[in-house]
């Protein structure tokens, strides 16, 4: 059986680069699919910690916050950096990713219609710095020299701004290579190929 249980809106959205996570971790997972009909009966709404997904359970024991629940099966199948401070630095790495992944759902369920050229067209200014990063650590990760739970959520977050513009990462080779690299890691790869990957919409609403 599988300990591991998630339960989301029928989309990628916040939970993708968790089951990445647990693809290449080799850990199994459960999911409980929750379409827009059944939230709004309000049941399990009022039973979540915040009132949203998603929720996570290990065993008896859940959680919510998308980001807790990276940063819980990082540290439990060691993608958490080898110290202290290459935790931090994972953190730190992570925020900046959550600040660029709440732009694009703005723009997603906001002002796709109207957003979308600015956003492309400022993209640029918040890949740079990863470019920047990725280049400088010779590792070939965020931080260190081994995969960490930002890893996996960034390059989920890539993978979606491509969809968004196929060219976006076209001056940026730090970060096309980086992307390749962690997708055609063999467990990633086998999950990216699955119908269950491929069938799941990026976003609620359809847009991408
Ligand atoms: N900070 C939370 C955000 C969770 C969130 O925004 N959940 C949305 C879906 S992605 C939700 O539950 N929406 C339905 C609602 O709020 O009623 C996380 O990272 O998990």
């Amino acid at each position: 059986v599988a300990p591991y249980t998630i339960t989301y809106f029928p989309c990628r959205g916040r939970c993708e680069a968790l089951r990445i996570l647990l693809a290449d971790q080799g850990q199994p997972w459960k999911e409980i699919v929750v379409t827009m009909q059944e939230w709004m009966k309000g049941d399990l709404k009022a039973s979540c910690l915040f009132g949203q997904l998603p929720k996570f359970e290990d065993g008896d024991f859940v959680l919510y916050q998308s980001n807790t629940l990276l940063r819980y099966l990082g540290r439990k199948h060691g993608a958490y950096g080898k110290d202290d401070k290459q935790a931090s630095l994972i953190d730190m790495m992570n925020d900046s990713v959550e600040d660029m992944r709440l732009k694009y759902m703005r723009l997603i369920y906001q002002e796709y219609e109207t957003g979308k050229e600015k956003y492309i067209k400022d993209l640029p200014n918040d890949l740079s710095k990863f470019e920047k990063i990725l280049s400088n650590n010779k590792g070939g990760f965020l931080v260190g020299n081994q995969i960490s739970y930002v890893d996996y959520n960034f390059m989920d977050l890539l993978q979606n701004l491509q969809v968004l513009s196929s060219n976006c990462l076209d001056s940026f080779p730090s970060l096309k290579s980086y992307v390749e690299r962690l997708s055609s890691r063999p467990k990633i790869k086998a999950y990216l190929e699955t119908d269950e990957h491929k069938r799941r919409p990026i976003n609620a609403n359809g847009k991408q």
